[in-house]
């Protein structure tokens, strides 16, 4: 989520941004364990049992920080992995946590040895904190940071795609997430490449670091990370927290106190788990970055490609026209922009139809089918805002072609969509082993939201066109 400015941002009343032992020292009441009142998410999972491994977690990073990070939140366990719970009754407005900088992990605490050798510009901060990761681990109870490093998930508990076998990652070979898992672990790899002067340089303390373990550290941070105008950084108890697509809560980072935030943006009672949104995400990126899905994400959007193919006699001129008049950068969910044959459709919101306009735009520019008709696009953008094709053109019967033919296009990739999933039913089948069973629902959540979206596209393009034929008929009389 890291480059990607997810968990990363926010938006807010502060900075605006963008993840053992066993004597009960714990912060945490007894009588929470009579009085646990699920409810909403945690109910829904059936949850919370009190992480011992965790115990002594919160008093050790509180002693760390010299200050109070939190009164109201224990750790504890759900069906998320460690979370973090109301110990006390959590009212909306409430400030749950505070975690100073001085308890954050960033790229700025690498042992100077091997800043030195990481300043390469190709190297990027995921990766220099995955190697801060790398060598307190290594460093084991010597570590500063053992405790923490001690409570981060391992191999069996990661589900990123960057993780899932070929056989696994061909479920989703519809979906962008396909290529963008094949990209991910491509710069991972150059990453790895690029450290491995530093892994030489140091074996005492490296020795042994395989790609895997790299790519574990690497998704430590994608999945943990935010990044806030300080840059990018690993915020230890905060990172406890689980993800919950509607809500309100974000990190929130104080520049002049040093710290960053929790303000609760609902009331919790004891016992519930506490959610914060790392940002709103489609499950692709969830997916991709944090190795999870939403059943159902009203984020989800679907990114296509479509080009101008090269048999077009006329194809040279209309790459010249696109050029000569670039729509606005498309982004996606996270903020990363897309190419210029990349667009992204969204779940609709309100009277929104989810197309972008730049696509509806690349359609007509695609559907033209002579040079006279390309000028008269460069011409009208000319009179408006300079902008190609932004409004309906003036020819219904064009118009008409540019939206049928994007609305094929569209239903094509829903009878692929519609064919993954069915191939994925039953999703739980007795004889498969669990992490295949959980991976396959993930990539079943994943389809079945793009699909969603696609559908809904496809009804308004649908529509859409009958309007345009009903005017056509009409001018026909
Ligand atoms: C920032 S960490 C949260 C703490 C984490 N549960 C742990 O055990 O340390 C993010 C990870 O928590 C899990 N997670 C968070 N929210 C989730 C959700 N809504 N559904 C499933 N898994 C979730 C995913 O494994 C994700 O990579």
């Amino acid at each position: 989520m890291i480059s990607r400015t997810p968990m990363l941002q926010g938006g807010s009343r502060l900075s605006k941004h963008w993840r053992s032992p066993s004597t009960p020292l714990f912060n945490f009441p007894h009588r929470l364990l009579i009085i646990f009142k699920f409810s909403s998410l945690s109910q829904a999972k059936g949850l919370n049992s009190l992480d011992e491994e965790c115990d002594e977690f919160l008093p050790w990073l509180e002693q760390k920080a010299g200050a109070k990070i939190s009164s109201v939140l224990s750790i504890g366990k759900s069906a998320y992995g460690r979370s973090l719970f109301a110990s006390e009754i959590i009212r909306t407005g409430d400030c749950i946590l505070k975690v100073p900088y001085s308890v954050q992990i960033a790229p700025g605490n690498l042992l100077p040895k091997i800043k030195a050798l990481l300043s390469d510009k190709k190297i990027g901060t995921v990766s220099k904190l995955a190697m801060i990761l790398l060598v307190e681990q290594k460093r084991g109870q010597d570590s500063e940071w053992d405790h923490y490093i001690s409570c981060l998930p391992q191999h069996g508990y990661i589900h990123s795609t960057i993780f899932w076998s070929e056989y696994e990652l061909d479920l989703i070979c519809q979906s962008s997430v396909y290529q963008e898992t094949v990209d991910q672990k491509v710069t991972i790899e150059k990453d790895f490449a690029a450290v491995m002067p530093a892994l030489e340089q140091f074996p005492e303390l490296f020795e042994s670091i395989t790609l895997k373990d790299f790519m574990r550290a690497y998704f430590l941070v994608t999945s943990r990370a935010w990044e806030s105008t300080k840059g990018l950084s690993l915020i230890p108890f905060t990172d406890f927290m689980n993800h919950d697509g509607v809500s309100n809560s974000i990190v929130l980072f104080d520049e002049d106190k040093k710290l960053s935030e929790v303000i609760a943006d609902r009331n919790y009672s004891p016992g519930e788990e506490v959610l914060i949104s790392y940002g709103k995400f489609p499950n692709a990126t969830l997916l991709l970055d944090f190795g999870f899905t939403l059943p159902y994400n009203i984020h989800d959007q679907v990114k296509i490609h479509m080009n101008i193919p090269y048999h077009d006699i006329l194809r040279e001129m209309k790459l010249e026209l696109l050029q000569q008049h670039p729509s606005p950068t498309t982004k996606d969910a996270i903020g990363f922009s897309c190419s210029e044959d990349t667009f992204i459709i969204k779940s609709p919101k309100g009277k929104g139809k989810g197309l972008p306009q730049s696509l509806r735009a690349f359609a007509r520019v695609l559907c033209c089918t002579s040079p006279q008709e390309l000028s008269d696009l460069a011409m009208e953008a000319a009179q408006t805002d300079g902008r190609l094709a932004r409004r309906p053109l003036k020819d219904s019967r064009r118009e008409f072609q540019a939206h049928q033919m994007l609305l094929s296009h569209i239903t094509h990739l829903m009878q692929q969509h519609d064919a993954a999933i069915k191939l994925l039913a039953p999703v739980n089948f007795p004889s498969m082993c669990d992490t295949f069973a959980h991976r396959r629902q993930m990539a079943h959540d994943l389809l079945t939201g793009e699909l969603r979206v696609l559908k809904s596209a496809s009804t308004w393009l649908k529509n859409y066109c009958a309007v345009l034929q009903s005017t056509i008929h009409c001018q026909n009389l």
